[in-house]
Formats: C-alpha cells, structure tokens, sequence
C-alpha cells in the first residue's frame, strides 16, 4: 500500500517538510504543523519520530498500520480549546527532543524509547476539556468508572489500547508477548505520572535521584533498576506535558491562550450547574499574567530546575527560556486584554 512520504496529505509538502525538518529542536512550531498538514499535527508528527528512529524497521512495523493506527487515534482527541490533537503532538515531539539529551547517550532500550513517544501520543486522548475534579464533583460516569482515581488519566489509556485491538492498527503485532507486556506496562505507568496530583511526589522523587546520581565516566546517567528508569520517563513525560512556558515566548502564550479558554468554558460550566468556579476558571476575574507567573513559580521552575540537574548541562537553555518567560509575564501583568485583571 504506497503511503503518502510525510505520512498526511498535504495542499504544503515543501513548506510542511521544511517545518518537519525541526523535528529534534525544541522549538518546533506545532501549530504550524497543525496549519500545513490539514489539521493532522499528530499523525505528521508522530509518523516522523518514527521514522527518525526508524521503529518500524526495528520492530517491523507496516507504515499503513501505522498510519492508520496514528490517524484513527488523532481522531479520537476531542476538539477542545487545549487538551486537543496539537497538545498531543507538542507533548510527544517534546519528548522526543528530551530523550535525545547527551546525558541520557545510549541509556535508553528502543523499546523503552518506542514506550515513551507512543505514551506521550497518546497520552491526553479523548480529553473532554474539563479537570479530575469536576467529573468528580458532577458524578461523571468517568468517575464512576474509575472511581475517582486519576480518572482522565485512565481513560486516555483505556482509548488508546482498545484503538491498538483492531488487527488493521496493531501497530505492536509483530512485538513478542514478553515486549508487548513490558511496553504495555511503561505506557501505563508514564501516563498515570501526567496526572497533577501526582507532582509533588514525581518531584520529591527525583531530587532524591538526582542527590545521589551516579554517571559514567562520560557524564552517562546510570539506571539500575526498573523503577530508577521508569522514574525518568515519568519525569520525562511530566515535563513535556508541562512544557509550554519553556518554549520561544509566541508559542507559549498560543498556548496559554488555548488552555485559558478551556479552564474558562469549565467555569461557565460550573457557573450554570451553580457549583463553585474553581481557581482560574472565572472569565469574569482573569488575572492571567499572574495566574501564569504563579505556575511557573510553584510548580514548572522547581520541575525544571530540577530536570536540569539531572542531565547537566543539556536543559539549560530550556531552564533560560523559562526564566525569560516568566520576567516577560512579570513585566506584562494587567497590560494584555487584562483590563479587568485584579
Ligand atoms: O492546571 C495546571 C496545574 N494546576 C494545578 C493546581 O493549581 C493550578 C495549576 C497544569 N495543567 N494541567 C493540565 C494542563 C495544565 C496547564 C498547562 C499549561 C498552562 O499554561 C500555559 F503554559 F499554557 C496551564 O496554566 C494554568 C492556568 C494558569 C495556571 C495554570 C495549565
Ligand atoms: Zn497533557
């Protein structure tokens, strides 16, 4: 079955293989992606990490099933302001980019790799656009069905390993029954690590790692255990979810623009359901430069700060990016459409 080169259609195939071609810096322009592949930012993305490093070579994996596997899966990201496709394709070239980190040389198996960037697509789908807390404060049957434990979370994992049963996508047919299990359980474990409430324990975790680190002679991280490397894909899966505010400043505010509007269409939500409006989810009391200044002090810093140790000096661009970032919000609170900012 002869499939398209960049894997999607295209009206742009210089301009999106040119904006293809950034595909291991960390500035790539999703959202340019998004415009140039007719709105398959996922599938394009996607299909060229693998292609890059050649997984379905390694793991014989037909490009058609692929193919199919990635299209029938970005359309099951809902069409939500943020937590859409295009957030599942920034996640997973994020990831891509931080596993490609010196520190990290040779650290890695191609199937914990191949793990890693299928977690990371898939690891949002079906999101429906509201929090954990609100499908439990509305008795949701996704809570119901996962008992009010990292409900979204389960769910997107739940979708994107049915979507795998159809023998026309099973994009792992060709792994063995022991790969498979191990596969199955470190895409389980790093998406049950994007879940928020998870953090501090995720970041307490890695402190302690990166206190008593041991490298090589060539500054090569060692990993021992299972649950030493499983600890640094969840971080690593963490800090790609939580990685807008580390990118070129016009991306980050598309971002910041995206997952406002989809904290505030919750809070109109709650406001008609006469539930309480949870914190920053008020159209009417936006403070969005601080609400931003808040959440890189008290949760995407100390994450960073601390993912920048561990692979010395490799993040330290992102960590500077980061703190420009913030002193550009800083100097921009209340300007920006913020007439009614508090
Ligand atoms: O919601 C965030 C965690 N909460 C925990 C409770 O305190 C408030 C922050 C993380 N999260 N989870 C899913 C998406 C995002 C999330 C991703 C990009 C965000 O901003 C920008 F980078 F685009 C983002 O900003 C919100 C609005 C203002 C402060 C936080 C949030
Ligand atoms: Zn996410």
């Amino acid at each position: 079955v002869n499939v398209p080169e960049l894997g999607v259609e295209t009206q742009y195939p210089q301009e999106l293989a040119d904006v293809l071609s950034r595909i291991n810096d960390w500035g790539l322009d999703t959202f340019k992606v998004e415009e140039l592949s007719d709105q398959r930012p996922l599938t394009a993305i996607t299909y060229r990490i693998f292609q890059e490093r050649e997984l379905c070579r390694i793991y014989s994996i037909e490009q058609s099933t692929l193919l199919k596997y990635l299209l029938t899966l970005e359309d099951h990201y809902q069409q939500v302001p943020y937590h859409n496709k295009a957030h599942g394709a920034d996640v997973c070239q994020s990831m891509h980019v931080l596993l490609n980190a010196s520190a990290l040389d040779g650290v890695f198996t191609e199937l914990e790799i191949m793990s890693a960037i299928f977690a990371s697509a898939v690891h949002d789908v079906d999101h429906p656009g509201v929090t954990n807390q609100f499908l439990i404060n509305t008795n949701s049957d996704l809570a119901i069905m996962y008992n009010d434990e990292s409900v979204l979370e389960n769910h997107h994992l739940a979708v994107a390993f049915k979507l795998l049963q159809s023998q026309e996508r099973n994009i792992f047919s060709n792994l063995t029954t022991k790969q498979m299990k191990t596969l199955r359980k470190m895409v389980i474990d790093m998406v049950l690590a994007t879940d928020m409430s998870k953090h501090m324990q995720l970041l307490a975790d890695l402190k302690t790692m990166v206190e008593s680190k041991k490298v090589t002679g060539n500054n090569i991280i060692m990993l021992e255990t299972y649950d030493d490397r499983i600890q640094v894909l969840q971080n690593m899966i963490h800090c790609a979810d939580l990685s807008n505010p580390t990118k070129p400043l016009d991306i980050y505010t598309r971002w910041t623009d995206r997952i406002m509007e989809e904290f505030w269409r919750q809070g109109d939500k709650e406001r008609d359901l006469r539930l309480e409006i949870s914190p920053m989810c008020d159209r009417r009391v936006a403070s969005v430069e601080k609400s931003q200044i808040g959440f890189i002090e008290f949760i995407v810093h100390p994450l960073w700060e601390t993912w920048a140790d561990l692979v010395y000096p490799d993040a330290n661009n992102i960590l500077e990016t980061l703190e420009q970032n913030r002193d550009w919000y800083q100097s921009h609170i209340g300007q920006e459409n913020g007439a009614l900012s508090s």
